[in-house]
Formats: C-alpha cells, sequence, structure tokens
C-alpha cells in the first residue's frame, strides 16, 4: 500500500479537525461571546492581548464559558437522549475528573486552567456534533441530511462559505473511512489532496502546515494509526446518526414566532439574554417553591382554604385507559391500553415523544388532582435534587454559588425512589395554567406572565419574562405545558392558546391538556393528539385505598370477602380499631347503596366527610343531594366558628349566601368567575372565608356591555379571584338559584337567560352538570326544558 491513502486521512483527522476547531471558535463561540458582550452593553469588556499565550488562554476560557451556558442542552443530548458519550461528555466537562487532583493542588489559577475543556481534543466527530446542535444561525434542522452530503447543502439559503468547507471536511472523514480501495494512483492523490486543503486552508489552517505533511515520510505505527481513527471516528458517527434519526422530532426548530415585547418589562425582545445554565436552576427553583405551595395541598371542604390535604398523603394512582388508537373520527372505539401511571402519559412510542397528549374524565373524577400531581411531582424532585445538593456542596470550599448550582442535577443513590428519574426528567420546565383562570384576547406570554411569573418572585435572579420566552422557544422538547380544565376555556377567547393547544404552534413542546369529557371529543377533531386517556371509573380497590386514607388505616388492614367489608388485622390500639370498624361500616354503607361502584373521587370524598361528622342515616346516595349537604355542613362549620354562630347563620342564610349563589349562577353562565363588586360586599365574602385570594380588579367599559341584561357585572368594575373551589360545588349552588327563581316565576329573566344558554349545542353540554342537579332537585321544572 503506497503512504497516499494514510496521508489523506492524516491531512483530514489533523488538520481538517484543526479546521473545524477553528470554525467552531470563530463562528460558534465567539459570535455567542460577542452577542454576550452586546447584551451586558460592553461593561465586561475581554481583555485584549496580542500575546500568543493570552490569545490561547482567552479562547479556552471563552470556550468553557458557551459550553457552560449550553449545557443544559448537552446534559439533555448526553443523558437523556444519549447522543453524546461519556467520554465526549468528559472532554467538554473536564472539570469534574480533576477536582479532586485540583482541591489537593489548592492551586485556583491553576484549578481553573485545568478545568477549561481543551479543544485540541475534540475529534472530527465532537467537533462537528457541536456545529450540527449549537450553531447560532443553522441553515438547516440538526436532523437534515445536509449536514452529511455536501451536494444537497449547496446553494440553501443562509450556507456560508466556511460551513460548507466544514461540511466536506466532515464528508472526507466519511468517505475515506469505507475506501472502495486504499490503492491510489499519485494523480488521483494530488486531484484529492489538492481540493480538501481547498476546504480546510478557507478555514485558516497554513498552506505551510499542510505542505509539510505532503512530503514527510510517514512511519507505520502513525500510518496505522491515521486509518484507525478516520474508521473509529466514522463509526461512533454512525451511531449516533441511528439514534438521530429516533429522535427527529425532538431536534425541530420551533416554527412560534417571538412576540412583540410586553409592556411592562424593560428589556427588549431583541436584547434577552439566553439563560445560563446557574440562571436556569434559579428559575427551576423559583417555580418549584411557587408550585409546592401552591399545588401541594388540595381542598377538603370546599369554601374552605384552611382545610386542605397534603396530595402526597391523600393521592391514589387511579387507572388511566389510553386510546390504543387516538387518531380522528376513532375516538371512542373500545379499544383501551391501561397505564400503570400518569408517567407513562409520556413515555416513548415508536421512537417519538408524545407531544400532544389529552386526559379527559367525568366530573371530580380526578382531573385537576392529577394536573397538580405531575407538577408537584417535577417541584418535588427539583427541591430535593437541589437541596441534596448544596448540603453536599456545603462541604467544597473554594466553590461559588454557581459552581453548586451547576451541580444539582447529579441523582445520588440516597434519592427516595418517588424522586428518582422519571419520565418527567426530560422536561427542564413545566408550567401549569389552569385554563379558568386565563383572561381573555391574552397572547401565550402574557398568559404564563400573568398565571405564572408574576407570582414567582423572579426579581432577585435578574430572569426576565423575554428570557424566559427566548429559552422555551430554543428549547420546546424539554417544556411541559399543563392545561387544566379545557372545558372551562371559553371557546373563541384566546386564539394564540387555543393555536398552541390545537398543535399549529410550539410543535415541539408537550402539552397535557385535561378537561371534562363533553370537551375531548371536540379537542379529538380539533388536534392532532398523541396520547388520548381517560380516567377509569374508581375500582373497588381505589375506593378502598382512599377510604383507608381518610381514615388513617392502612389499606391492607381491611379486607372484601363474601360480599362485605371486614377488618383484616388485630389491634391493641383502641383508636386504630375504632377507625378499623368504621372505615368497615363506611364501605358497607357505599356497597349497600350501591354506591361503590359508581363513586367518583370527589364524591367519596364528600360522602366520607358528612359520615364523619353525623349520623350515617343522613348521608344523601344521590350525586346534587350529596354535593347540597356538604355545602351546608361547610356554611355551619363557618358559623361555628364564629363568635355568635346564630347571629352567623342568620347572616349567612339572609345576606352572604343569596348573593354568593347568584355570583355563581353567572359564573357558569359566563364560564368565568366575575362579578361586579359594586353587587357584592366582597371583603365580607373574604370573611367569611367564602371567596379566597383576590387576584387582580379589572375595570370593564360600559361599552363592552351595551345590551345585555340588568345586573351585568359588564357594568361595573369587576374583580377576578382565584376560583380554588370544587367547580360541582359551584354548579351545585348555581342550580340552587335557578330552581329558587323558577319555582318563584318561570319568567326570571336569569331563568330564561339560563335556558337561551343550554339551547346552544356548547351550553348544552358546557351546563349540563348544572341542569343534571336543577333537575334532581325539582324534576317538576323538567318542562322548561323540553
Ligand atoms: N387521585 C386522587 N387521589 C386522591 N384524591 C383524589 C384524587 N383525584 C381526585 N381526588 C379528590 O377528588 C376531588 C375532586 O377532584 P378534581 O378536582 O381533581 O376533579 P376534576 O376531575 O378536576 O373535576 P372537575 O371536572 O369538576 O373540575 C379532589 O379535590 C380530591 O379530594
Amino acid at each position: 500500500m503506497s503512504q497516499y491513502y494514510p496521508k489523506l486521512c492524516g491531512l483530514v483527522i489533523d488538520h481538517g479537525a484543526q479546521a473545524l476547531r477553528n470554525y467552531i471558535q470563530n463562528n460558534i463561540v465567539d459570535v455567542w461571546i460577542q452577542q454576550q458582550q452586546g447584551q451586558q452593553q460592553q461593561q465586561q469588556q475581554q481583555p485584549s492581548s496580542n500575546q500568543p499565550s493570552q490569545v490561547l488562554l482567552q479562547q479556552q476560557q471563552n470556550l468553557q464559558q458557551f459550553l457552560q451556558a449550553k449545557k443544559y442542552i448537552l446534559d439533555q443530548l448526553y443523558k437523556n437522549k444519549k447522543l453524546l458519550k461519556k467520554h465526549q461528555y468528559d472532554l467538554l466537562f473536564p472539570r469534574q475528573q480533576n477536582q479532586q487532583q485540583q482541591q489537593q493542588q489548592q492551586q485556583k489559577k491553576q484549578q481553573q486552567q485545568q478545568s477549561n475543556p481543551n479543544i485540541a481534543e475534540f475529534d472530527i466527530t465532537l467537533l462537528f456534533f457541536l456545529i450540527r446542535q449549537l450553531h447560532p444561525n443553522p441553515p438547516f434542522q440538526p436532523n437534515s441530511k445536509e449536514w452529511d452530503v455536501p451536494a444537497m447543502a449547496k446553494g440553501k439559503p443562509g450556507l456560508t462559505a466556511d460551513l460548507e468547507a466544514a461540511i466536506h471536511i466532515k464528508m472526507y472523514r466519511n468517505k475515506f473511512a469505507h475506501p472502495k480501495s486504499t490503492d491510489m494512483t499519485q494523480k488521483d492523490f494530488e486531484a484529492s489532496w489538492a481540493e480538501i486543503c481547498q476546504h480546510i486552508i478557507q478555514l485558516g489552517v497554513p498552506q505551510c502546515d499542510l505542505d509539510a505533511l505532503k512530503v514527510k515520510s510517514l512511519d507505520p505505527a502513525l500510518e496505522r494509526s491515521f486509518v484507525e481513527r478516520i474508521i473509529t471516528q466514522e463509526k461512533e458517527d454512525a451511531e449516533i446518526k441511528a439514534i438521530l434519526s429516533q429522535i427527529l422530532e425532538l431536534l425541530k426548530p420551533n416554527p412560534f414566532a417571538l412576540p412583540p415585547p410586553l409592556q411592562t418589562t424593560e428589556r427588549t425582545i431583541n436584547q434577552a439574554a439566553e439563560l445560563t445554565e446557574a440562571q436556569l436552576h434559579q428559575l427551576q427553583l423559583k417555580l418549584a417553591s411557587l408550585y409546592q405551595k401552591r399545588y401541594s395541598r388540595i381542598p377538603v371542604i370546599p369554601f374552605d382554604p384552611k382545610e386542605t390535604m397534603d396530595i402526597e398523603q391523600i393521592y391514589i394512582e387511579l387507572r388511566l385507559l389510553k386510546d390504543a388508537n387516538s387518531t380522528l373520527g376513532h375516538f371512542f372505539k373500545p379499544n383501551i391500553v391501561p397505564l400503570n401511571s400518569y408517567l407513562d402519559l409520556f413515555e416513548i412510542e415508536n421512537g417519538k415523544s408524545p407531544r400532544r397528549i389529552v386526559v379527559r374524565g367525568e366530573p371530580g373524577s380526578g382531573k385537576t388532582t392529577l394536573s397538580m400531581r405531575i407538577v408537584t411531582h417535577w417541584a418535588n424532585r427539583i427541591l430535593y435534587l437541589y437541596k441534596n445538593e448544596q448540603s453536599q456542596c456545603q462541604s467544597k470550599e473554594n466553590e461559588t454559588f454557581k459552581d453548586k448550582l451547576l451541580n444539582i442535577f447529579k441523582p445520588s443513590k440516597d434519592t427516595p425512589p418517588s424522586l428518582q428519574m422519571t419520565s418527567l426528567d426530560q422536561f427542564l420546565l413545566i408550567l401549569p395554567i389552569y385554563l379558568r383562570n386565563v383572561r381573555e384576547n391574552m397572547t401565550f406570554p402574557e398568559i404564563l406572565d400573568e398565571n405564572i411569573f408574576q407570582e414567582a418572585d423572579l426579581a432577585p435572579t435578574g430572569i426576565t419574562l423575554q428570557d424566559i420566552w427566548q429559552f422555551i422557544n430554543s428549547n420546546p422538547q424539554s417544556v411541559l405545558l399543563v392545561l387544566d380544565g379545557y372545558d372551562e376555556l371559553k371557546s373563541g377567547s384566546n386564539a394564540d392558546l387555543e393555536g398552541i393547544i390545537q398543535d399549529s404552534k410550539m410543535r415541539d413542546m408537550t402539552i397535557i391538556t385535561t378537561t371534562r369529557n363533553w370537551k375531548a371529543e371536540y379537542l379529538a377533531d380539533k388536534t392532532k393528539t398523541d396520547v388520548h386517556a381517560e380516567i377509569a371509573p374508581m375500582s373497588r380497590k381505589h375506593v378502598q385505598e382512599l377510604t383507608c386514607k381518610y381514615f388513617s388505616i392502612l389499606a391492607t388492614a381491611i379486607e372484601f370477602k363474601h360480599g362485605c367489608w371486614r377488618k383484616q388485622t388485630f389491634t391493641k390500639d383502641i383508636n386504630e380499631y375504632a377507625s378499623l370498624i368504621a372505615a368497615c361500616k363506611f364501605l358497607n354503607f357505599l356497597e349497600a347503596n350501591s354506591m361503590a361502584e359508581k363513586i367518583t373521587p370527589l364524591t367519596l370524598l364528600y360522602t366520607c366527610l358528612l359520615w364523619q361528622n353525623g349520623e350515617e342515616i343522613h348521608v344523601p346516595t344521590t350525586k346534587a343531594k350529596l354535593i347540597s349537604a356538604v355545602r351546608e355542613y361547610s356554611l355551619l362549620r363557618y358559623c361555628e366558628a364564629q363568635p355568635d354562630p346564630s347571629k352567623a347563620k342568620e347572616e349567612v342564610k339572609k345576606e352572604i349566601l343569596p348573593k354568593l349563589q347568584k355570583m355563581f349562577f353567572d359564573s357558569v353562565l359566563e364560564d368565568k368567575f366575575v362579578f361586579s363588586t359594586e353587587e357584592i360586599d366582597d371583603e365580607r365574602l373574604f370573611s367569611a372565608g367564602l371567596i379566597t385570594q383576590e387576584v387582580r380588579v379589572k375595570p370593564i367599559l360600559p361599552t363592552l356591555s351595551s345590551g345585555e341584561e340588568e345586573g351585568q357585572w359588564g357594568r361595573y368594575k369587576c374583580k377576578y379571584y382565584e376560583p380554588v373551589y370544587l367547580r360541582t360545588a359551584v354548579e351545585s349552588h348555581a342550580a340552587d338559584y335557578f330552581v329558587q327563581r323558577a319555582l318563584q316565576n318561570s319568567q326570571d329573566p336569569h331563568v330564561q337567560k339560563f335556558l337561551r344558554y343550554i339551547k346552544s349545542d356548547e351550553g348544552k353540554l358546557r351546563l349540563g352538570k348544572v341542569t343534571e342537579f336543577i333537575l334532581e332537585q325539582a324534576p317538576s321544572l323538567s318542562e322548561l326544558f323540553e
């Protein structure tokens, strides 16, 4: 074999690699550094020096800074998608390896130098991977064929001569890994040599370096090493490509354009900085703390925000049934697959992560609770990892706060199972939105700001909405949007959000949307969903499990045998014994009234509540009556806690309740929770614990409500409240209001308005629950609905 083939391999593998290093340094790293400096308004000028060693050091530091800023992407590519191998990742972030050694040496300056990644050690595979994944203005998507085939890339808009040269170099590396023959004539060698050199020189490698190799006589070991390196590197690339092809979807750029900057924020979108990893972690922590505060407790009694239960303790895993065929038109096919857990909703199937997930369910079946669980699961894990890492970090000296933050995501051996890695870990951010709270005609960033970020205390971090928005747009595949209550989003009120839900915008972001059944079919018709699942009715085992939680006993302590619930264990503890007996009696009551199989988590909670606080004989067995009874019970509790309970009862009956019911009636009709502060003394409702935290006040122009009937809130200044109420209870109040008025006068304008609303298809469905409650309470009113 002549030396021609190994020499060409050497030319590509050594000098070609150097050319790619130059490309990265000049076109990716330096461009990013300049952008950063621009954003900081030149506050931190780079020290300029012409000394080669200084320039080299500066380049190394820039590279390290750049890689640190992109670490969250590289971490994803390494940990979740396995596109980077460990030895490659270690080359990018070598600090961990050297840490012990560094601490021993305790020479800070030296430590920093050692911690810089050394680009000279990056081979063509790694270099080209970085170009492909981290290019600031890529002319093609990371998975496009153009990166591999120069002929396809040629002439594409945005392709520069330098990038074209880089693509050629990589192509030669692949070509020489599979040579048709290693023998070549001098003429062929010269032609290939000249062509390759042209691309390498284009990227700034001096001609003299190439000439030196050309005239050099290679010893056999070097020849072998050139050939071996080229083959190994190409093989590694081929493996990556195989994985890459499985996750094409994940890497598509996001077509959703940046919105115009919001007036409330100081910086414009153009000035939005990319989040550094430390900032990303700060953001995650802020959000995780907010979510824990907001969503880790679920209400026990409606209208009493103080009565809550810890979701971790009370949550039971309900059965989710996934439609095996989720395409349009097959929605109700009884082709279903039970899932083991909600985490399975996010599992990759056929090499694709689901991007649009819909969970449907009956009222009170646990949709909101499921979305709270997903959000708190993520938040708990972030907080746990952070706390864990922080305590580990405390022992390390010489480490900055930033360094500590950078290490958060190393799960340790002691991580409890509930906090171990799950399919949720693919999401760097989770953004929950309760659709009932979304006001009309807002852009998506405004919705995020109003519903999440305003309360997340981001000011001390310096992170702006624009920064987050930029992050979401650059990493849509790492963001999970949790949208609860699609049936509560008024149709046509929010084009931006509907566009996202219906998959025409932000296609690469994962969205899980929950909805009552009646709106699920509509959603299935409108959207290209990947997963449709339904919360199945509770099984006898679920009823047992949840009941045992309410009675504070172990589920294994009782059993269903010969058609009857009995205690299974013996205890000497008198209280425990009493609870065992009570739980069995309660479950037998459900069985006797045929409730056990049609009960929802909500009605089970209510039944249990009334059972534990009163005479079992009085526990109603129909849904409407049950809910009314709980409402009465909760008001009674409020009155009894007042200094003069009988006066309070009088006040509730005469003043508060009528207003409250009118407010809820309007809320269900208008599909939003708004009321006029001129109609209702909200201070009193607050002090009665009947409404919770005020979120905003909005004046509504009289023109907006022209044509509306007397008493419409649209004429006044309106207040929006955080509706923590359980919707079914609100619907039950609304039904009471209707029944009272309709029994007095069927021509009452409010009654007529309700009847008009339910003539439309949507009204019929949306107000279906209220209608059901009305007819259950007053069957004589059924003729009004005919
Ligand atoms: N998985 C669960 N584990 C324990 N309790 C649950 C669970 N799901 C629901 N519950 C109980 O049932 C109540 C009602 O559930 P939730 O509000 O989630 O229902 P929903 O389906 O969202 O109802 P709606 O359609 O009326 O909004 C919760 O407040 C909680 O007490």
